[in-house]
């Protein structure tokens, strides 16, 4: 645009409405300002929170669940979130939907300031806590949501039809005359979700959205959160289900102790965790009494994991990538690997494991490693 062909009183007027509105200019065009990324569904940047002790504590001082955390969450992909109980998942999901105010730091939802307007960054996000909890059992489907679709101002004259999309969207369309309370765990999910999506929001906040489900269902729930992620609403979603992060996650933040120890692709978790391949097989007590000569054997090229299964151990050794580039039996091909492990066996005149497997490793793998690494024992 050329502000010289313009009038004095018309450049004034938009001189001044630009300085009142989000938009600057650079060389004629327009180019984001601060709290105003065009990709972020959500932007988190160093959030803390702390809670006061319990009263028999208070001495103790405040606890802090949350410290330092930047996220962001880009609209059309799926950021998850993953850590071990009491990590701090929960408290930074209710800290994005506004139900929790952070001690420090900013949260912008969809490019609004989530703390200065919250109602306003409400409008743009669903939350999705799941649970049996939320509705009004005895009430029908379609009572509910119309109560729900009323408080995410959806307006009258859309109402039905947005309930009807929403509904069809997860699955759910001709139970609207069905009372919440006669629904199965796996429907009330989904009710859960369509709720969240009325409205059509920006950012989707999903707590564990497969808990207690059994596959089936929680596959479908699987294949609904991808295609609300691909129709551009940006989606935060926490679990344990590794598996579950592995297929839906565009990035993977592992949090520990209110901290994000690292957060981008699983190859980038994978490296962080230092974790390459994964051996793992069953250990009869007649083959090796004592797991830690094993143990010994692998030393710092990697982490041994025991669990006993009746009278044998289940083994895993979580082999180290670093060694990839080096010399040790970690940077072999799987098959190099696998014979590096036969000759600890032949060498010992014991029988090689029949199940001996040799894998690339997951992110459940790298998240054991994780746990498991040196110091982790205080903070975990
Ligand atoms: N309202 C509260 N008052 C005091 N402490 C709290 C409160 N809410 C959460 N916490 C504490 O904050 C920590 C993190 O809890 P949070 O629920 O966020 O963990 P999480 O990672 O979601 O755990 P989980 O995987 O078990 O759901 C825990 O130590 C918890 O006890």
């Amino acid at each position: 645009m050329d502000l010289q062909a313009l009038s004095t009183e018309t450049a004034f007027i938009l001189i001044d409405f630009i300085k009142h509105s989000n938009i600057g200019i650079r060389e004629g065009c327009r180019y984001p300002q601060a709290g105003d990324d065009e990709s972020s569904a959500l932007a988190l940047s160093h959030v803390w929170r702390s809670f006061a002790g319990r009263r028999s504590r208070r001495r103790e001082g405040p606890h802090t669940v949350l410290s330092d955390i930047s996220l962001k969450v880009d609209r059309g992909k799926i950021q998850a979130l993953v850590g071990l109980n009491g990590a701090g998942k929960t408290t930074l999901v209710k800290i994005a939907s506004t139900l929790l105010i952070p001690t420090r730091g900013e949260v912008s939802v969809d490019g609004v300031d989530a703390l200065a307007d919250p109602s306003q960054a409400r409008k743009r996000l669903g939350l999705v806590l799941g649970g049996d909890r939320g509705f009004y059992p005895r009430a029908t489907v379609m009572a509910n949501m119309r109560f729900f679709a009323d408080l995410a101002d959806v307006p009258y004259r859309l109402r039905d039809s947005e309930i009807g999309r929403v509904l069809e969207e997860v699955g759910l369309n001709g139970k609207e005359r069905h009372a919440v309370y006669e629904l199965s765990r796996g429907q009330t999910q989904r009710l859960h979700i369509a709720r969240s999506l009325l409205g059509s929001p920006r950012l989707l906040l999903l707590d564990e959205p497969t808990d207690g489900l059994d596959p089936g269902v929680a596959l479908h729930i699987r294949s609904l959160i991808r295609s609300v992620a691909d129709s551009g609403v940006g989606i935060l979603l926490t679990s344990h289900g590794m598996e579950e992060v592995e297929e839906l996650a565009d990035r993977i933040a592992v949090i520990d102790s209110g901290r994000i120890l690292v957060n981008g692709s699983l190859e980038v978790v994978r490296r962080f965790a230092d974790v390459g391949w994964v051996a793992s097989f069953t250990l009869r007590p007649d083959q090796l009494a004592d797991p830690g000569i094993l143990i010994g054997w692998v030393g710092r090229r990697g982490v041994v994991l025991t669990r006993p299964s009746g009278p044998n151990w289940m083994v895993s050794i979580l082999w180290k990538r670093a060694s990839e580039e080096g010399s040790g039996p970690a940077g072999a091909e799987p098959t190099r690997l696998g014979r590096e492990m036969a000759r600890f066996f032949a060498d010992r005149s014991l029988d090689c494991p029949a199940d001996l497997l040799v894998r690339p490793a997951g992110l459940e793998d790298a998240f054991l490693a994780l746990a498991a690494r040196p110091g982790a024992e205080a903070d975990l």
